[in-house]
């Protein structure tokens, strides 16, 4: 008989400080602002270790893609410092990032199968298509799709396609998987599904995923921790542990933990959303 975790109906827990292990990824007093002079960010300091999941939860313009493309390499800090403590480094002394990016739309190119938009990293990376066949499959049935991989792009739901999007970030195993409200465009049913996958994903295969939502409600459902932001700059404005354990089923979703949980999330985004307003005046 399968027995599926129960949670108890008791007020969440206050914000804990991670089990210590060694950071995979830290940021030490990073401020962003762009050369129209606009202070995207500011004085965020953030530890990210292995095995957590964890989301960026705040109001439109606090910086949450602003920092998840510096995390990604693909913009850098004005000010302090994105290190990886646990990463080994290249010859010009490059930390080995190794990570996958999901964006809110699935950008996959329309003219390649499934299977070749899944095989571009691996491609641009040098390897051959039939040396990695089997990694492809393997991470094309991880999501589902493994009937669909010789399909065309405008043959899939928009469900679908994101699957593709998050089956080529994972074949190439980031440490890290970096997610740019990757199901916002999506229908609640649809929405619901892939986080329930995406959870199943994460267990299965020990990720460390860095989230970002407008979505006090996929935030508690995913999340391990949630960074509460501010905006005009961004900052971070609090920090949420979500002590609920893995895996969470679809009980979790109609408990009274969670439910404390979304109300917690919900008061520090009103509370954020407060604060970047006091600062754009
Ligand atoms: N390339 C850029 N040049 C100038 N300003 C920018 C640039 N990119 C972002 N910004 C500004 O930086 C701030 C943070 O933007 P960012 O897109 O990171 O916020 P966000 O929290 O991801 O917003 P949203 O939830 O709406 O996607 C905003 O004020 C935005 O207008």
């Amino acid at each position: 008989m399968n027995v599926l975790p129960t949670f108890e109906a008791k007020p969440p827990e206050p914000v804990e400080a991670p089990a210590p292990s060694r950071a995979l990824l830290r940021l030490a007093g990073v401020s962003k602002t762009f050369t129209n002079m606009t202070l995207a960010l500011e004085g965020v300091d953030l530890t990210v270790r292995p095995g957590e999941f964890l989301t960026l939860l705040g109001p439109s313009g606090c910086g949450k893609s602003t920092l998840l493309k510096m995390i990604a390499g693909l913009s850098t800090p004005t000010t302090g410092t994105i290190d990886w403590p646990a990463s080994s480094y290249d010859a010009l002394g490059e930390p080995d990032r190794s990570l996958g990016f999901v964006f809110q739309e699935p950008t996959l190119l329309p003219w390649r199968t499934v299977f070749d938009n899944v095989y571009l990293p691996l491609m641009l990376g040098g390897a051959r298509r039939r040396d990695v066949r089997e990694r492809i499959m393997e991470v094309l049935a991880q999501v589902g799709l493994t009937r669909f991989a010789d399909a065309y792009p405008r043959e899939l739901s928009g469900g679908m396609r994101m699957r593709v999007s998050v089956a080529r970030a994972m074949v190439t195993n980031p440490r890290i998987l970096l997610m740019d409200e990757p199901f916002a465009a999506l229908d609640e049913i649809t929405r619901t599904k892939l986080n329930k996958d995406l959870l199943e994903l994460f267990a299965k295969k020990s990720l460390t995923v860095i989230f970002v939502t407008h979505s006090v409600y996929e935030s508690v459902y995913l999340s391990s921790r949630i960074v509460v932001m501010s905006a005009h700059p961004g900052r971070v404005s609090t920090e949420i542990a979500i002590s609920a354990p893995y895996p969470r089923s679809e009980d979790f979703r109609v408990s009274p933990v969670y439910n404390d949980y979304c109300r917690r999330a919900s008061e520090a985004l009103r509370e954020a959303i407060a604060q970047s307003h006091v600062e754009s005046e």
